[in-house]
């Protein structure tokens, strides 16, 4: 079986991904390969930053790897959070920071138009490759719903009356950007290994 890094500290992330690949092929985390290193995210695109993940981890133990970068784009504020979104509200990872930043910049805002992005670089055999994925939806005024991380308690998915965290994993993961960005990396493998 295929095997391959996924170099991530977001447990969230880790669940979604592994729930995708079903079994398919043996992913390891950054703790598997004993990897404890604080990769510093000093791109300004999501492309740049999921190359820093993958090439990290190929560099110092030459595996098969990959990163992914992901974030919220909102039209009415230029595409922010962004590259951004994990630390929109200044610290890391603080998720009700985040939404309540951007719950107040949209204040009497009625373009309420977001996506959410991945983009996702693989080291596979010396070789680096990158996989995307997008979905559109908008912005709530409030938050609803208590799975998922991030942003999804405010992102409703186009075509559905429900936030992300409303939905099941398998719900989201049937429609979600990083969903979507995994799809093409599990085709890729699977062609890969003919
Ligand atoms: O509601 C959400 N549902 C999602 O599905 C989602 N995907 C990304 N995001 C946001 O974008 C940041 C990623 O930043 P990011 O790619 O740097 O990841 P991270 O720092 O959490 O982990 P790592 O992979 O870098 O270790 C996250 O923290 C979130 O704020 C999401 N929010
Ligand atoms: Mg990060």
């Amino acid at each position: 079986m295929q095997q391959l890094v996924f170099a991530t500290n977001n447990r969230h992330k880790l669940d979604e991904v592994s729930a995708k690949i079903n079994g398919e092929i043996k992913l390891l985390t950054l703790h598997d390969i004993g990897c404890y290193d604080d990769i510093e995210e000093t791109g300004t695109t999501f492309k740049a930053n999921a190359s820093i993940k993958s090439q990290h981890v190929y560099s110092e133990y030459h595996l098969n790897c990959f990163g992914d970068d992901s974030g919220l784009e909102i039209d009415a504020l230029n595409g922010e959070p962004g590259v951004y979104s994990a630390r929109y509200a200044g610290t890391h990872g603080n998720h009700a920071a985040n939404i309540g930043k951007v719950l107040e910049n949209l204040q009497g805002e009625t373009n309420r138009k977001a996506r959410f992005r991945t983009v996702i670089s693989l080291m596979w055999e010396g070789d680096e490759y990158f996989f995307e994925g997008t979905v559109e939806g908008t912005i709530r005024n409030e938050i609803a719903g208590e799975g998922g991380f991030g942003y999804d308690p405010i992102f409703e998915p186009e075509g559905y009356d429900i936030t992300f965290a409303e939905m099941s994993m398998t719900e989201k993961n049937a429609i979600s950007h990083r969903a979507k960005a995994m799809e093409q990396l599990i085709a890729f493998l699977n062609k890969a290994a003919g």
